[in-house]
C-alpha cells in the first residue's frame, strides 16, 4: 500500500508482506536484550537462521535455550551473516561500532537504536548499506508497527521490509520523521501502559475487583481500537457518541479537560522526540572523540 500524506511518501507493508524466501537466510541481531530476542524470536518464526549476540555469559545461556546461535563474538556473528540487525543502547554503540566497523562493507545493516542518524551509521559503518528501523515490543505478539527509513538506491530494501514484517506492519518513512516516530510508536507501549495502569486503579478506587478492572480497561481499549481502525470515525466523534448530556462521561470529560491530560501526552511526545535528537548529538559527540584518541594515539 501506498499512501502520500501532507507530501511524504508512506509505504506500508502488512504482517503479511513477507514477499521474500527468508529461510536461507542467516540474520545477526548483535546485542539481544529486550527488543532484540524479540527481533530474533520474529525472525527465527519467518524460518530464519538467527545468530544473535550478548555480553553475558547467561544471557547467552539463555538465549541458546531459546534456540538461537548466540555469541559474545560480535565480529563472528558478522562475518557469518547477510543482514545484520543492531540493537544494542544508542551509548553502548560507539564501542560495537569500533568492533564491527571494518568487517560490515557490503552487507545491509539495520540500526534499531533511537536517536541515531544514518549519516552517523555511514561513518562509522563504512561501505555498509544503512537501514533505520523503529520497531516496538508489540512486535512480541506481532503487532510492531515499525518505521522504516531506506537509503537511497538501496539494493536490500525488499528483505529488510520482508524481515521487518516478521514482527507486524512495516512503515517506510523519510528520516526526518524517524525520531517522531520512536515517541509515537517505539514508545507508544510505555506511554499505553501508564494510561492502562492509572485506569486500572481508577476502577479499583471506584470498588471494581482487581481482575475485573483488568479486564474491563483491556478489552475497552483493544475494543476502542479495532472500531477506530475499522470505521471511518474520527476519535472526537466516537466520544461524542458516548457522551450523554447530563451523563456521566461528560463528568469524567470534564476532570480530564481541566487536569490537561491531552496537553500533557502532546509534550510527552515532544519531549521524547527531542531526546532522540539529543541522544544523536550525545553518541556523535562520544564518536568524534573515540575517532580524535584513535587518530592522536596513531601518531
Ligand atoms: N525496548 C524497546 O521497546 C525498544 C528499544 N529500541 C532500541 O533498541 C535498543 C535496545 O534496547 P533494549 O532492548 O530495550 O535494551 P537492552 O539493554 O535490553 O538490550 C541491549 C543488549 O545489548 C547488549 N550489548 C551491549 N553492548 C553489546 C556489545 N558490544 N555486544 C553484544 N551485546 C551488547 C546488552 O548487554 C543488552 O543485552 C536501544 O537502542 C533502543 O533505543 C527500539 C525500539 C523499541
Ligand atoms: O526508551 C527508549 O529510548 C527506547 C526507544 C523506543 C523505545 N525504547
Amino acid at each position: 500500500m501506498f499512501i502520500s500524506r501532507r507530501g511524504f511518501a508512506v509505504t506500508i507493508t502488512g504482517a503479511e508482506g513477507c514477499e521474500f524466501r527468508l529461510s536461507n537466510l542467516t540474520v545477526a541481531v548483535l546485542g539481544a536484550g529486550k527488543i532484540g530476542s524479540i527481533m530474533a524470536r520474529s525472525f527465527s518464526d519467518c524460518g530464519v537462521h538467527v545468530i544473535a549476540t550478548a555480553r553475558r555469559k547467561e544471557r547467552i545461556e539463555r538465549l541458546r535455550m531459546q534456540g538461537f546461535e548466540a555469541t559474545s563474538d560480535n565480529v563472528h556473528a558478522v562475518k557469518k551473516a547477510s543482514v545484520v540487525f543492531i540493537s544494542v543502547k544508542p551509548y553502548q554503540y560507539p564501542a560495537l561500532a569500533r568492533q564491527i566497523g571494518s568487517h560490515v562493507a557490503g552487507k545491509p545493516v539495520v540500526s534499531v537504536m533511537a536517536g541515531i542518524p544514518l549519516r552517523l551509521l555511514r561513518k562509522t559503518l563504512p561501505g555498509a548499506e544503512v537501514y533505520r528501523a523503529m520497531p516496538n515490543l508489540n512486535a512480541a505478539v506481532k503487532r510492531s508497527v515499525t518505521g522504516l527509513v531506506v537509503p537511497k538506491n538501496a539494493q536490500y530494501r525488499e528483505i529488510i521490509k520482508s524481515l521487518l514484517s516478521c514482527m507486524g506492519s512495516v512503515y517506510e518513512l523519510p528520516e526526518q520523521l524517524i525520531d517522531a516516530w520512536t515517541a509515537v510508536a517505539g514508545s507508544g507501549p510505555a506511554i499505553i501502559a501508564e494510561f492502562i495502569d492509572s485506569m486500572i486503579l481508577a476502577a479499583l478506587a471506584v470498588g471494581i475487583p482487581r481482575d475485573l478492572a483488568y479486564d474491563a480497561v483491556l478489552e475497552s481499549i483493544i475494543g476502542t481500537a479495532e472500531y477506530l481502525r475499522t470505521r471511518p470515525v474520527h476519535p472526537a466523534q466516537l466520544r461524542d457518541e458516548v457522551t450523554t448530556p447530563g451523563g456521566t462521561t461528560i463528568m469524567a470529560l470534564k476532570v480530564i479537560e481541566g487536569k490537561g491530560m491531552k496537553s500533557a501526552l502532546i509534550d510527552a511526545v515532544e519531549r521524547a522526540t527531542a531526546r532522540a535528537r539529543k541522544l544523536a548529538k550525545e553518541i556523535e559527540e562520544s564518536i568524534e572523540e573515540q575517532y580524535e584518541n584513535t587518530n592522536s594515539s596513531s601518531v
